[in-house]
């Protein structure tokens, strides 16, 4: 069994715990830019900067870094989003962590999670978060399809992520307006940062907003999936383990030039 079936295995037993429960938390609520718009009138490679303790690859990152520190150093660095992972069992997130730094900070926040039904985004939406991720391959299309109808409605803008072409399509269909491609590819962990180019140029859409995830870690990554048309970034680890998080996100925001060859 792949990685990500296990893990969507596990959520389908938490679901009934959510359901059973109102979302409380404490929050004001606070009217957050558009991340789309953000993305679209970049003039410089835009970040999402994510807060992840572990991972199932990797194990610990950080396990124990204070989410609300290690978000204002992304804010304050120009980050355009910050991604919290909220899942549990193997990222060590949860909905409190999105919570504090929803409070923390005023740009774009992103619930990174594995959803697979409406109760994982009313969660999200009360705990802060202004953007959702919805996995491509964890979903089927009419799955996709609600639970982006739903997001939208709760105006919630929504990533959506994708590993190949195929996918693409999919995510097409839907009428993704924020498409990202992962390099990592979550059934076998291998990244590539060939899979952007290879996305990117099976679409001409300068009205969907590209980003590129996983394994970049310095800025000749980011120049280079800026190269292949990328208008963000979502990076994790080469920044929890960073020892100078500034220095690092700054030299991530690398300059987008017209006309990019893709
Ligand atoms: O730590 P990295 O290699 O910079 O990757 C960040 C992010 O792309 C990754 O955490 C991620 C992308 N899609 C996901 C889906 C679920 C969990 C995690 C992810």
């Amino acid at each position: 069994m792949t990685i990500l079936n296990q893990i969507l295995d596990h959520k389908k037993t938490e679901l009934e715990k959510l359901k059973g429960q109102t979302p409380l938390f404490n929050l004001d609520k606070k009217k957050r830019p558009s991340l789309y718009d953000t993305l679209i009138h970049a003039d410089h490679l835009q970040v999402i900067a994510e807060m992840k303790r572990a991972s199932p690859s990797k194990g610990d990152i950080a396990a124990y870094v204070n989410p609300v520190e290690q978000a204002s150093h992304y804010e304050s660095a120009g980050a355009a989003c910050i991604s919290v992972l909220t899942e549990t069992k193997y990222f060590k997130g949860s909905y409190e962590d999105l919570n504090a730094v929803a409070k923390a900070v005023v740009i774009p926040v992103l619930c990174k999670d594995f959803i697979i039904d409406e109760v994982q985004i009313d969660y999200a939406k009360a705990a802060g978060a202004s953007v959702i991720l919805l996995i491509v391959a964890a979903l089927s299309d009419e799955e996709l399809a609600r639970l982006h109808t739903y997001a939208t409605n709760h105006d919630l803008e929504v990533l959506v992520e994708v590993h190949d072409t195929e996918e693409l399509e999919r995510a097409l269909a839907i009428n993704a307006r924020i498409i990202g491609v992962n390099n990592r590819n979550l059934k076998t962990f291998e990244v590539d940062l060939k899979q952007t180019k290879t996305v990117a140029r099976a679409f001409n859409r300068p009205d969907v907003a590209f980003i590129s995830e996983s394994g970049i870690w310095n800025e000749a990554d980011a120049a280079l999936v800026a190269s292949y048309g990328a208008k963000g970034i979502l990076v994790g680890e080469s920044l929890m383990r960073s020892n100078n998080i500034i220095a690092a996100l700054q030299a991530l925001q690398v300059e987008l030039k017209a006309g990019e060859v893709r």
